[in-house]
């Protein structure tokens, strides 16, 4: 019967999401660095961050880590709260960043050692394995090594202690187009097996390569949070050249055409931002009106990313 019930339990555990965030914000000197953040993170996903110098996306993933309290709001790993259960929640997760100090005296072989006495889960095999995947030498001391070395070593070291969550502070930073692709590949293999990543990067070919989730931040807040695949299904840009320029009439009804939320028209050409169906707009556009081509240009992300900016979604 107890044994029962300790299984449902277990299995009840299990059906907790890698990462909860329920109203999580942030104040600095009445400021708010984080303000009302809620977010659901899928197993075996990447969700990327995107968002301009200081949106709060180190902040986030340091009050992820339990490093800074929240002014409100609270956030779970696997059902375990981050603040009041952290060593659970931390013993699931793993952080790299560029803000995390290494032991500059102590070799890369001596940053596991230190984490097989630290990390409750740590398998040296596995750092092992990632730091010669990343081809860090062993016997450096981190005072010695490069800037996208030390990143490396913070990636090595995140593995090694066995992660079902890994935080990535732009994680690429420093590192070099071989070690980048090769760092890009650990992360699709993690992911591949169950993993759940969040990250973020200024990089938007990283994004495409990785993302089945985009959450675009603004000083503090969500302005989007989409499954990537709706992104590049749902939102194109549809450009027309006509046979003559549309008089006011004619522009106010291609305005007002269903899933159009903007037009820019210049002469006989014009472009229309459509969300949704498109197929069959370019279809009505066509029997409308005197169109000479007609070209459907699926989603941009650095389009995405500047209508979010200018509040545009
Ligand atoms: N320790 C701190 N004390 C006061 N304000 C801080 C502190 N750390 C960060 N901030 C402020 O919080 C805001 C968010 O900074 P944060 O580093 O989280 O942004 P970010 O999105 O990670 O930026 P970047 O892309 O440049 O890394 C900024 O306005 C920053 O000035």
């Amino acid at each position: 019967m107890t044994h029962a019930y300790l299984s449902s339990a277990a299995l009840q555990a299990e059906h907790h999401l890698p990462l909860s965030i329920q109203g999580l914000t942030v104040q600095e000197r009445k400021h708010n660095i984080l303000e009302d953040l809620w977010l659901d993170l899928q197993p075996g996903q990447t969700t990327v961050l995107l968002g301009p110098n200081g949106a709060g996306k180190s902040t986030l993933m340091h009050t992820l880590m339990g490093l800074i309290q929240p002014t409100t709001g609270t956030a779970q790993v696997f059902g375990h709260d981050v603040f009041t259960d952290g060593v659970q929640a931390r013993a699931r997760t793993a952080l790299v960043s560029d803000s995390i100090g290494l032991l500059e005296s102590f070799t890369v072989l001596e940053h596991f050692e230190y984490g097989q006495d630290l990390q409750p889960n740590w398998n040296q095999g596995r750092a092992l394995e990632v730091a010669k995947h990343l081809q860090i030498p062993l016997n450096q001391q981190a005072r010695k090594l490069s800037k996208g070395q030390k990143m490396a070593l913070r990636t090595a070291y995140a593995f090694g202690s066995q992660p079902e969550l890994l935080l990535l502070d732009e994680p690429t930073n420093g590192l070099d187009p071989e070690n980048r692709s090769r760092f890009l590949s650990l992360m699709v293999d993690f992911v591949a097996t169950g993993g759940t990543v969040l990250m973020s990067t200024h990089v938007l070919s990283e994004i495409e390569t990785l993302a089945d989730r985009l959450v675009i931040m603004k000083r503090g807040t969500l302005l989007l949070n989409a499954e990537m695949e709706d992104l590049r299904q749902h939102r194109n840009l549809v450009h027309v050249n006509f046979e003559q320029e549309l008089n006011d009439h004619q522009l106010a009804r291609l305005r007002n055409l269903p899933g159009v939320y903007k037009l820019g028209a210049r002469g006989r050409s014009l472009t229309l931002h459509v969300r949704g169906e498109v197929a069959l707009l370019a279809q009505m556009i066509e029997q409308e009106f005197p169109v000479l081509n007609l070209h459907i240009q699926p989603f941009m992300l650095e389009q995405i990313y500047t209508e979010a900016m200018g509040g545009q979604l």
